[in-house]
């Protein structure tokens, strides 16, 4: 029987799509060649924020992707946050935080609840979904064989100081406890709560752990998850995201950045500051936005890169 003539034109079409799709999936696994290649064996430290970690299905994709770092060779090192989980608890509990210049104001009423979060709560959760896929993840927080020291530390709002209370900044990493469970295979999830030289537990903005973790570990990349696309040189004016910023550039715009951004532009100038050749800030609600960072040419977000003659 004589086929009809629309349905080899469909029967085309669809042969059409399913090469055209073939040949997108090939397009994207060969683009990540050379990305294999270059971070096969790196450290890249992923700061996964608190506010891009608030949805399940993106919780269960953002431990997916360590996985598959860690499966593409890669030496993930986990930092997380929790502002939002910490805020919900203080609230529960009828106590009272604010925020300064980014960072809480810490009571050490709210440091027992902070190190109770962070560590307690968010971690484990972190913890137990990377080890659905196998026994990776280790847990810890900067109070762990001595990671972090910290000192007790202020900010300056308006140009006036501020006593911020229990909040440190790490002054000393001692990494050997995550390069021990490296070398091991397996896949660090930092808590960042941290002594001081007095044993007094701080709270330290992960942020700001995260990049002092990352220059220790002389971390090939820092990547900050957070729940929006990147920095904005305008906020909140969405067509100013900055793809692409150099230190000396991106130190001159600190004074203008306003509440969470300012640790996490901070920590980024601190990181490619201290040696680590990019830092990036990239959309953590979008699924799998780490593994477009690391393994495609675009990357996503805004990139921090030494200025040209300083750094690595
Ligand atoms: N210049 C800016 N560019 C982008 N975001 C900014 C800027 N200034 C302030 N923000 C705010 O910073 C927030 C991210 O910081 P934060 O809420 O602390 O994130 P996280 O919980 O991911 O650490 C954004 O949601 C946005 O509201
Ligand atoms: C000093 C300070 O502000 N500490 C943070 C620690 C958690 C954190 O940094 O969480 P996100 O990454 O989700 O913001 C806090 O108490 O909220």
């Amino acid at each position: 029987m004589p086929t009809r003539p629309e349905a080899t034109a469909a029967a085309t079409t669809d042969a059409h799509h399913r090469i055209a799709e073939a040949a997108g999936k090939a397009a994207v696994l060969v683009e990540a060649l050379p990305w294999l290649r270059r971070f096969h064996g790196a450290t890249v430290v992923v700061k996964y924020g608190g506010n891009a970690m608030v949805d399940d299905q993106l919780k269960r994709a953002f431990a997916q992707d360590m996985v598959f770092l860690r499966m593409a060779g890669v030496r993930p090192v986990v930092v997380h946050g929790g502002g939002p989980q910490i805020g919900a608890m203080l609230d529960r509990l009828g106590i009272s935080s604010e925020f300064r210049g980014g960072l809480r104001v810490t009571t050490p009423e709210a440091m027992d609840v902070v190190r109770m979060v962070l560590v307690g709560q968010v971690g484990r959760e972190l913890v137990g979904l990377i080890n659905e896929h196998g026994p990776y993840a280790v847990g810890m927080s900067g109070e762990d064989a001595r990671l972090f020291t910290a000192r007790r530390r202020g900010t300056v709002v308006d140009g006036e100081s501020v006593d911020l209370g229990l909040v440190g900044d790490v002054v000393d990493v001692n990494p050997e406890v995550v390069l021990d469970l490296l070398e091991a295979g397996r896949i660090p999830v930092v808590s960042t709560v941290a002594p001081d030289q007095d044993g007094v537990v701080h709270n330290v903005n992960a942020d700001t752990a995260a990049a002092a973790l990352a220059v220790a570990l002389r971390a090939e990349k820092l990547v900050v998850l957070t729940d929006v696309e990147g920095l904005y040189a305008n906020w909140p004016d969405r067509s100013s995201l900055v793809p692409r910023v150099d230190a000396d550039t991106l130190e001159r715009m600190l004074p203008g950045l306003a509440s969470g951004m300012v640790p996490k532009m901070e920590g980024c100038l601190r990181a490619v500051r201290g040696g680590v050749p990019s830092a990036h800030v990239i959309d953590g609600r979008l699924a799998h936005s780490v593994l477009l960072e690391v393994f495609t040419s675009s990357g996503v977000g805004t990139m921090v890169v030494p200025t040209r003659g300083e750094g690595a």
